[in-house]
């Protein structure tokens, strides 16, 4: 099963607050994004590796996969996270549709091999896979400052990444996303689930370590994730 990971990179980090890319904080001596670019350079399982990097910090990018001898490919990424799958969507257009294709937040920065595995393993009955943990918090639907909504707490839980599919599967959710002019997504499970509705979406385990660095707190955590990780495996 030929398997490309993509490494979602393509955002300036607003909400952190850096003044730069979150993905080049240095957080245990190294830019956040060398982690992930580290984790899936040395993983087995996948046959490409590529980067969509923001605008301008191409370069930046490139010397942080430049240890890994070409294997890890970098590109620009777009305005919007969408956007930015789109640019890999259109940099894989030559891979079969049977092809697997993994797409993974930069800013969770500490992905291990074993998550990679479990998604990849899903992905041998399943079209599209995310990876989810339950959630904690009561969470409900609001709307004009009231409550309208409370799902029971037992039937939901988060994203994380990597969400992984078949290409066929992402290319036929994406095309139909692409007419809808009231199109707009946060994930790419998200438009699958809303483009072909018939599609199952297996969920397998996340992990805590797969924290989204979002705020200027979660650096505080991603110093701990960095000084105690065990490594990619
Ligand atoms: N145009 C964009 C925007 C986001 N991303 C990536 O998508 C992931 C999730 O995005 P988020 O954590 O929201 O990052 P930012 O968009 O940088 O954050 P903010 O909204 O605070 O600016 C990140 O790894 C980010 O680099 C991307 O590839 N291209
Ligand atoms: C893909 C994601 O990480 C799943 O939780 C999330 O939707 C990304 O959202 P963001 O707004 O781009 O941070």
């Amino acid at each position: 099963m030929k398997t490309t990971g993509v490494i979602l990179a393509g955002g300036v980090g607003l909400r952190v607050g850096a003044g730069r890319p979150k993905q080049l904080i240095e957080v245990g001596g190294r830019p956040l994004l060398a982690y992930p670019v580290e984790a899936f350079a040395t993983s087995a399982l996948l046959d490409r590796v590529i980067v969509v990097m923001a605008s301008g910090h191409v370069a930046e990018a490139e010397k942080i996969a430049a240890p890994y001898g070409g294997r890890v490919e970098v590109i620009e990424g777009g305005a919007t996270r969408t956007a930015s799958t789109l640019r890999a969507m259109e940099a894989t257009r030559n891979e079969p549709d049977d092809a697997c294709v993994l797409f993974h937040d930069a800013a969770r920065a500490f992905v291990g091999h074993d998550v990679l595995e479990r998604c990849l393993a899903a992905l041998e009955t399943y079209e599209s896979v995310a990876v989810a943990l339950p959630v904690t918090d009561t969470v409900v639907a609001v709307a004009d400052g009231l409550v309208r909504d409370m799902p029971p707490r037992p039937s939901l839980v988060r994203f994380q990444t990597p969400q992984g599919f078949r290409f066929a599967t992402l290319r036929a959710a994406y095309e139909l996303a692409l007419k809808d002019p009231e199109f707009v997504a946060t994930d790419d499970c998200g438009v699958v689930h809303r483009y072909l509705p018939d599609t199952p979406i297996k969920i397998v385990a996340g992990d805590e370590r797969l924290l989204k660095v979002t705020e200027p707190l979660d650096l505080v955590l991603a110093e701990h994730l960095a000084a105690t990780r065990t490594g990619s495996a």
